[in-house]
């Protein structure tokens, strides 16, 4: 499932929508035997710009899915990629601390954490009913 969640993330990648950055990511992440595949969205106003990790969790979220079971992450970085605070944020909502997320890049290269690693302290649903 490892292999093939990242094989789904680096083919996501070719639908990027990068006219600013030329800076295609993948996404694809298992959720109820399903896997939903993200790629990063650009627009002229920049800071809309949606990363490829959220579109998958929003793919997933808007057909019903609650709980990532894992999620691999593909860009062509010189290590595995590093996603952003809002994405580490939104993966957390919808995982476990120990749900994995497997980093990579196009050479192959592959960094697994979990996602108490991914965002350490993470603020969580949990915070809000105690
Ligand atoms: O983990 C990451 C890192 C960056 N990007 C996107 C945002 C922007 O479109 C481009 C450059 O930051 O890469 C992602 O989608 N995911
Ligand atoms: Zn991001």
């Amino acid at each position: 499932m490892k292999e093939q969640l990242i094989q789904q993330a680096i083919e996501a990648r070719e639908q990027a929508y990068v006219p600013y950055s030329r800076f295609q990511v993948g996404a694809a992440l298992l959720a109820g035997g399903v896997i939903y595949q993200g790629c990063n969205v650009e627009n002229a106003s920049y800071g809309l710009t949606n990363c490829a990790e959220r579109t998958a969790i929003f793919k997933m979220v808007s057909e019903g899915g609650r709980k990532i079971n894992a999620i691999a992450v593909a860009g062509d970085t010189d290590g595995p990629i590093s996603p952003c605070g809002a994405c580490r944020q939104v993966i957390a909502e919808f995982s476990d601390s120990d749900t994995r997320v497997y980093l990579t890049n196009l050479r192959g290269e592959m960094t697994e954490l979990t996602v108490a690693q991914l965002l350490p302290g993470a603020f969580t649903p949990a915070d809000l009913h105690k």
